[in-house]
């Protein structure tokens, strides 16, 4: 946790350098624990919540020995004379077992999924066998436990069936109620309100005055946590009003556990986010990061809930939300973040960079190399107030921070834009 005497130190910024966006992401979460707070869901609404502990398995899985085929359940070590074959004494299916000793020598017709009937240690398929006058005559050489599911051999009882920190997906789903469970202990969702700050700015629907925008950050970071595990909150658009942003920052605190805020947060005196938190309490640390867009972002705390403040301008309040918001979100859930999925690409253009921030390029995928690593070209140089390049674009060329300049046929990186979500598909 931040230090009571300088609340900000922990992820405060050498002014002087621009952090990587791994330094600026481990110096936010240094700050974090996940949220407190679990509640009981049926299975039926649990998909994409956040398991907080290991869940134990409750019983075994399969709970009973059973057969894998439709065939005959032989009780083949006890039999004095196996190559004489097995009398067939009886039937049993799914769901109707048989609780009497079956006999040395004996066999009883199975169907898959029907308990392996006492006395019985092998099953043959009945494609490998034949039956004359009532005696099951094996075709195939077998072994005792042919063709036998045993009792715990996918999930011993006890065992973990799942880690904590789990989204739950169908399969995780189909794992549980498996296991007999109807209702599943999750984290509570997580609170995030979204508000955008900035006196042009104007809501969809409303008319436009001279000088004003309207407001795209909002519905599209409103969107991005469109998720089971967490509750959105649409605080608005507050102008650039010191003790309005702080009265409506304080109003979503007192609400949700993440507040983000887009504008407001780069050097201007327009700039009130950071002291509007500090009016009202909390505090918020600028953190310059060397990524391209998204280099100003802010994060602090006021009261219980946490503020990440991201840049106006939309793509980089994208990136800003996809490479820290993301993270930051995860570990507030109690999640690891899961892994930003970057392709290998080749660059298939041509552009001179400044070097000293990773950039996140809007890039269509535009054919495929000998090799068949796919080729990317950016869009819309330069911009990032541009939605369009964002909107047509298949994803984002990643260019090193280091790079001077990007030639055709260079090696880059592409993250697919159907990869761009908070939390992985849930
Ligand atoms: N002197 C400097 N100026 C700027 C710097 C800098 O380092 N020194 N950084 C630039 C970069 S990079 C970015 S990114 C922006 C970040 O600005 P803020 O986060 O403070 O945002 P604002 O100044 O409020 O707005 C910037 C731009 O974005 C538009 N905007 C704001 N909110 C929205 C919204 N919800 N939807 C669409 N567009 C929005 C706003 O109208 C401005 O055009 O600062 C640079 N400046
Ligand atoms: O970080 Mo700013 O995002 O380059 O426009």
């Amino acid at each position: 946790m931040a230090r009571t005497d300088d609340p900000g130190a922990d992820i405060c910024s050498d002014a002087r350098r621009l952090l990587t966006p791994s330094e600026a992401a481990a110096r936010v979460l240094a700050t974090l624990v996940p949220i407190a707070g679990v509640e009981p869901v049926p299975l039926g609404r649990a998909r994409g919540r956040i398991l907080r502990g290991a869940i134990a398995a409750p019983r075994s899985l399969p709970p009973f020995d059973h057969s894998a085929v439709d065939g005959y359940a032989l009780a083949f070590r006890s039999a004095a004379d196996p190559a004489a074959g097995f009398r067939l004494v009886g039937r049993v299916a799914a769901g109707r077992p048989r609780s009497d000793e079956v006999r040395p020598g004996d066999a009883v017709r199975i169907f898959t999924g029907a308990a392996i009937p006492p006395g019985c240690d092998a099953v043959v398929m009945q494609e490998h066998a034949d039956v004359v006058d009532g005696v099951v005559m094996p075709r195939r050489s077998y072994r005792a436990g042919d063709n036998i599911r045993l009792e715990g051999e996918d999930v011993p009882a006890g065992a973990d069936l799942l880690p904590g920190g789990t989204v739950i997906d169908p399969r995780h789903l189909a794992l549980l109620a498996a296991s007999g469970l109807s209702h599943v202990t999750v984290g509570r969702r997580l609170r995030v309100a979204v508000l955008s700050t900035g006196t042009e700015l104007r809501a969809p629907g409303e008319t436009l005055s001279e000088g004003a925008i309207y407001d795209p950050n909002r519905v599209m970071l409103l969107a991005l946590l469109d998720h089971p595990a967490i509750k959105t909150i649409d605080a608005g658009i507050v102008p650039d009003d010191a003790a309005g942003i702080a009265a409506a920052i304080g109003d979503a605190a007192a609400t949700a556990d993440l507040v983000i805020t887009s504008g407001g947060v780069s050097v201007g005196e327009e700039d009130l986010v950071r002291g509007s938190v500090e009016a009202a309490g909390g505090f918020l640390t600028p953190l310059k990061i060397g990524m391209k867009p998204g280099k100003p972002l802010a994060f602090g705390r006021i009261g219980e809930a946490f503020i990440l403040g991201l840049p106006g301008n939309p793509l980089a309040a994208l990136v800003g939300a996809m490479i820290i918001g993301r993270q930051v979100v995860a570990a507030l859930a109690g999640m690891a973040a899961p892994a930003l999925q970057d392709l290998p690409a080749t660059a298939g253009f041509e552009r001179r960079v400044t070097p000293g921030r990773i950039e996140f390029a809007p890039a269509l995928i535009t054919g495929r190399d000998r090799d068949g690593t796919i080729i990317v070209e950016t869009l819309g140089r330069g911009g990032s107030a541009r939605l369009m390049p964002l909107a047509a674009a298949d994803g984002f060329c990643v260019i090193p921070a280091d790079a001077e300049k990007v030639s055709p046929g260079d090696r880059v990186r592409f993250l697919p834009m159907d990869r761009l979500c908070l939390f992985g598909s849930a």
